[in-house]
């Protein structure tokens, strides 16, 4: 199981001193979208050259122009790109064929999915990885998302598929996701927001292994 550390809401900066401090706890590096939206492709260019080791995740969350916004991600020093798993089959198909041509990754965010069906779709599409995510705004409500479980161990049923856990992942939340062997797991505020953030990226590393 891999760290993914999700730097979002946090500006240029504060992302390069978050992974001073915490970067190499973790396998994966992801520039969140709204870092994306506020410094564009350059922040990717530059964490890439800072942290060529990491597995870097743009979080474009691409839900139109796949071909475009894949290559974008990909030019910019990507890794791997995020599409929204909502968007029309053709953006899909045509994100994991630049993925493909250029020897990258594409994660489909299942936020907003509801059924089985669509990522049995998403399947025989061609995709392999997939995000199970509860998203910011659904946090606030309480409990979880009736769907994690379900996703999870359909996921698991599906031969060579991959997926990751976001949304509200902490050191008290994570013992409920370990048992479904999510192969990356996605953190954000838990480690960006806490006063010490390389003790709190260490607590949910033992987490994850213990
Ligand atoms: O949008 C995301 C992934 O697609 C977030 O980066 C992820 O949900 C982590 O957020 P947090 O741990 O703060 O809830």
């Amino acid at each position: 199981m891999k760290l993914q550390v999700a730097l979002d809401r946090l500006t240029e900066e504060e992302c390069l001193l978050v992974l001073n401090e915490i970067g190499d706890l973790a396998e994966w590096i992801e520039v969140g979208t709204g870092v994306i939206k506020q410094y564009g492709m350059a922040i990717v260019t530059r964490i890439k050259k800072n942290w060529p080791d990491a597995v870097l995740v743009a979080d474009m969350k691409t839900c139109d122009a796949g071909k475009s916004e894949s290559s974008q991600a990909f030019l910019a020093g990507a890794d791997v790109t995020t599409v929204m798993a909502f968007a029309d089959d053709r953006t899909i198909t045509e994100a994991l064929r630049i993925a493909e041509q250029q020897g990258k990754q594409v994660m489909i965010d299942l936020l907003g999915v509801v059924d089985v069906e669509r990522i049995d779709r998403l399947y025989e599409l061609g995709a392999r990885l997939f995000s199970v995510h509860r998203g910011k705004d659904m946090q606030e409500q309480s409990g979880q998302a009736a769907a994690d479980v379900p996703f999870m161990e359909h996921l698991r049923t599906l031969p060579d598929a991959r997926f990751s856990y976001a949304g509200g992942v902490n050191e008290h939340t994570i013992a409920r996701l370990v048992p479904y062997r999510p192969d990356v797991l996605i953190v954000g505020g838990a480690i960006t927001g806490a006063t010490d953030r390389r003790a709190a990226a260490q607590r949910i590393r033992g987490e994850m292994t213990g």
